[in-house]
């Protein structure tokens, strides 16, 4: 093996292969980009229908080939479904059932390559199938911290009774030694983290899956910093045993070859004030599965007479966004409302002067683009992974507001509404004392060296991981 690194004569050989969800495959291209840029060389496997958003996101065609998964059909799953996109919420078990099934495809590609490192999430046999070809694997995390300390640690372990559900009182229980009395779920909260435990028929439950990649790995990453997280980071170090390597936030700063904003949106966002539009997107699944709690959200955005641009996916059971609006909203909204279904530039219309606000369902994706942006930002998070997000956001950075909601999960077109009022109204002292801090936060994570410095480090961890 020769010397790594930009400086060194030659480059690492790098797989990645991420959970079939834009969530996880978008930071895993920024990833693959930050170390192409040094000289690297990628093979991304991917679904083929996850190219077209992607292909604009690679800034290395020439170090970094996608190389397309054909993703099974299994029962149960839409017809064609292949990312988090094609399938809903409580479905999603089911793709990871087909990523499953694509290791044979995969075991044969490692043999081709013989890549010095694979880096994966989700598929918890990558460690058996990278070792035979002397591949060093890395468990890229890219959800928060936070999540992964709560929940996927083997202190968190939880015993199921007869196949029932846990209590949200039970699923609230922080782990032993876990380092926040702040980034933790309510009882009504903590239920939705019962899908962890549930066994389901074609592959083990989520706990067991994510505990053993972290576990089999020859080193853990996470896309975070010690700025934001480092106490989490600690703790997941600590119940591993292992380091664990921080990427930083492993956003794609400006490129020369950086695509334009679409030229509807860029038309349409020139009619309004700076800073006056409220941009409101939920990431690329359904996720708002409730058709009233979906027009709610749309009636509370109406409610705030500012003007909206909403991206979001239809619920569950409705093929269009159209369909799913409440009654008179399109006319009554008219020239200041638009919704729309379909794949948006998200970084490029937080980055557009005349928008003012985010209201983000708090992916961790979305997390770290609002907090590179100017916009103030408004939470609805949907998920337990979303929830914590938003606490570190609310409780820890003091830099978003939380849409209130009632203890049956519900939340009011006047909850949003109040929220967004809050952080938009002039004078609004809430919206004064995030803004500062947000600024603050921007300031720090924007400076010059801070996200290439982690990059670095990263880059010498994994020189150092595949020579040992
Ligand atoms: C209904 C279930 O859906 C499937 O998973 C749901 C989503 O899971 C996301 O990943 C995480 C979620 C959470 C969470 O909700 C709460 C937490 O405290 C922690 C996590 O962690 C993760 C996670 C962590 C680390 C990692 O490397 C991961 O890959 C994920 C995921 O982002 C999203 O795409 C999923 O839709 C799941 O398949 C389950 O079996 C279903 O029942
Ligand atoms: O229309 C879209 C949707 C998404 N995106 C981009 O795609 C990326 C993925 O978005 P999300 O993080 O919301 O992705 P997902 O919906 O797949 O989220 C999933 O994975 C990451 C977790 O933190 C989320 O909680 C989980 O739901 C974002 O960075 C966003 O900028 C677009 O550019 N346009």
């Amino acid at each position: 093996m020769g010397a790594f690194g930009s400086n060194g004569s030659s480059s690492m050989s790098i797989v990645m292969y991420p959970w079939l969800a834009f969530g996880h495959m978008t930071p895993f291209l920024h990833l693959s980009n930050k170390l192409a840029e040094k000289g690297h060389k990628i093979v991304f496997l991917l679904p083929k229908k996850a190219l077209t958003q992607l292909e604009p996101l690679n800034l290395y065609p020439n170090l970094i080939t996608f190389h397309t998964i054909s993703i099974p059909q299994v029962k149960g799953l839409p017809p064609g479904a292949e990312t988090n996109s094609d399938v809903p919420y409580f479905l999603t078990y089911l793709l990871r059932v087909a990523m499953n099934q694509t290791r044979p495809e995969v075991e044969t590609i490692f043999h081709t390559i013989k890549p010095d490192l694979v880096f994966f999430d989700t598929a918890d046999w990558i460690p058996e199938v990278a070792k035979p070809v002397g591949a060093k694997t890395v468990c890229f995390n890219i959800v928060s911290a936070a999540a992964i300390a709560l929940s996927l640690v083997p202190a968190a372990e939880r015993k199921v009774i007869d196949g029932n559900e846990m209590s949200g009182e039970e699923l609230a229980k922080t782990p032993l030694g876990y380092p926040s009395s702040k980034v933790v779920l309510r009882a009504h909260e903590a239920k939705t983290l019962n899908f962890m435990w549930k066994k389901r028929e074609g592959t083990a439950c989520f706990f067991d899956v994510k505990v053993t990649t972290m576990r089999n790995c020859d080193a853990i990453a996470i896309r975070t910093c010690r700025e934001t997280e480092g106490k989490f980071c600690d703790y997941i170090s600590s119940q591993y045993n292992k380091p664990v390597y921080l990427t930083g936030p492993v956003l794609p700063g400006t490129k020369p070859n950086h695509h334009l904003l679409e030229s509807r949106w860029v038309e349409w966002l020139a009619k309004f004030n700076p800073g006056s539009v409220v941009f409101c997107a939920f990431g690329s699944q359904p996720v708002v599965d409730k058709i009233d709690q979906f027009q709610e959200l749309f009636l509370g955005l109406e409610s705030t007479g500012l003007p909206f641009l909403i991206a979001i996916k239809p619920p569950t059971g409705v093929s269009t966004v159209e369909e799913a609006l409440p009654e008179g909203f399109e006319e009554r909204v008219q020239g200041r409302g638009i919704v729309f279904g379909g794949w948006i530039q998200q970084p490029l219309v937080l980055d557009h002067p005349s928008v003012g606000c985010f209201v983000s369902h708090c992916g961790f994706g979305p997390m770290w683009e609002s907090l590179m942006s100017d916009c103030q930002i408004v939470l609805v998070p949907q998920h337990g992974e979303q929830i914590l997000n938003a606490r570190l956001m609310t409780e820890e950075m003091e830099v978003a507001v939380e849409v209130e909601r009632e203890e049956n999960g519900w939340f009011s077109r006047r909850s949003l509404e109040n929220a967004v009022k809050s952080v938009m109204e002039e004078g609004s002292e809430v919206g004064e004392k995030v803004r500062k801090n947000h600024d603050k936060w921007k300031c720090v994570l924007a400076e010059s060296g801070f996200a290439d410095g982690y990059i670095d480090k990263f880059e010498q961890s994994l020189i150092d991981l595949v020579k040992s």
